[in-house]
């Protein structure tokens, strides 16, 4: 893969097609992933300061997919006991240690079965995550498993080779993440091309995961090949978001720090995140709503009345063209 065609979002503007539709309510933004179908083609990111179990319930409720985080390993048997109660559906991550092999186990013999389970490393083109994926499906066969992260074709494939049945793309591009600067590896600053070459290898949907910035972000994900796109920072700034507020010169704003950063280790060790803060926004449902009004713009500039009809639409490349001097 040397010397790939390389853009981002913001260098990269879709053709609009001509419309078909009445008004923008007439398309459809729902998107089918694994056993289910939701509202939008959008999870907020499995990071402790972005979903908790509050909002893992008001997210399934409303039609919403959510991944819950794996950073309070204890309490997720209770949390897959918790959503079925409520008949929601339970989707969890893991990691690939040991004792994780052991949760898979323990889920299994007490027939607590998550719908979706998410294996999250920084680096999942590994033996270890392979080796989960096939414990996972020879335990909890029914279960949804997406593997990640990943950043090439190669790793897509070997990935749905042994069993996954979605991978999640991006290595670096997160705006808590300094995996870039501390390695010198990933697909930060040309994830949206990363994507597409993964998308030519995948038989399987693919998350975009990081480096969204506006809402038009979900349609180019979408365009290339994305079926799903994970946001962090730009859901972490809300009323439900689990980061504290604070107050800077009469200004809101929440925490939002990365999955690999000291805040969340409790150690500087293989630190490749940081500790940020993220403007205030209100109601999550607000911005969801937007997102959905958007992306149903989207779908009429594209020239159809389905999500995946973005998919159909010719792009250019104009280098950093998004913003061109504007803002809002
Ligand atoms: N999307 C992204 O770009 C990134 C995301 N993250 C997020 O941060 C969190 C922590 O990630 P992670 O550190 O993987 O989780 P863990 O600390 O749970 O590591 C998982 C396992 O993988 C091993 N491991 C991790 N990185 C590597 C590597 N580069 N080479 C070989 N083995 C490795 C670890 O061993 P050991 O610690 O001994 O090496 C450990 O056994 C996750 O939520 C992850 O998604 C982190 C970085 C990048
Ligand atoms: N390199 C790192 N990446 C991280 C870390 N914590 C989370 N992440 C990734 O970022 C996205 C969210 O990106 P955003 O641009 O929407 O904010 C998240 O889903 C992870 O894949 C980290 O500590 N280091």
């Amino acid at each position: 893969m040397n010397n790939p065609e390389v853009f981002d979002y913001e260098d990269i503007q879709l053709i609009p097609n001509k419309c078909i539709i009445e008004s923008r309510s007439e398309a459809d933004t729902s998107v089918k992933f694994g056993p289910r179908t939701f509202k939008i083609p959008v999870v907020p990111a499995n990071m402790e300061t972005v979903i908790n179990d509050d909002l893992a319930v008001w997210l399934a409720q409303n039609d919403y997919f959510y991944i819950m985080h794996r950073f309070q390993p204890e309490k997720r048997h209770a949390f897959v006991k918790m959503m079925h109660s409520k008949d929601l559906f339970a989707s969890i991550s893991v990691g690939v240690k040991q004792e994780e092999l052991d949760f898979i186990q323990e889920l299994a013999d007490a027939d607590d079965v998550p719908e979706y389970i998410t294996i999250d490393i920084a680096h999942g083109h590994s033996n270890s995550v392979i080796r989960m994926i096939q414990h996972i499906k020879h335990y909890l066969p029914a279960s949804f498993v997406i593997a990640g992260n990943v950043g090439t074709p190669e790793a897509v494939r070997e990935l749905e080779n042994a069993g996954a049945d979605a991978t999640k793309v991006g290595i670096g591009p997160g705006k808590a993440c300094i995996t870039k600067l501390k390695t010198g590896f990933g697909t930060g600053g040309w994830q949206l091309a990363a994507l597409r070459l993964c998308s030519k290898a995948a038989s399987k949907p693919l998350i975009a995961d990081g480096g969204i910035r506006y809402n038009g972000d979900i349609a180019k994900s979408i365009r290339f090949g994305a079926t799903m796109v994970m946001i962090g920072s730009l859901l972490a700034g809300h009323q439900q978001s689990p980061g504290t507020m604070i107050k800077i010169d009469g200004k809101n704003y929440k925490q939002y720090w990365g999955s690999a950063s000291e805040t969340q280790k409790g150690a500087y060790r293989n630190v490749e995140g940081k500790q940020m803060l993220v403007p205030y926004r209100g109601d999550i449902a607000d911005t969801l709503s937007e997102m959905q009004q958007d992306l149903q713009s989207s779908i009429s500039y594209a020239g159809g009345n389905k999500l995946m009809d973005i998919r159909l639409v010719d792009y250019v490349v104009v280098k950093n063209s998004v913003l061109n001097g504007d803002s809002y």
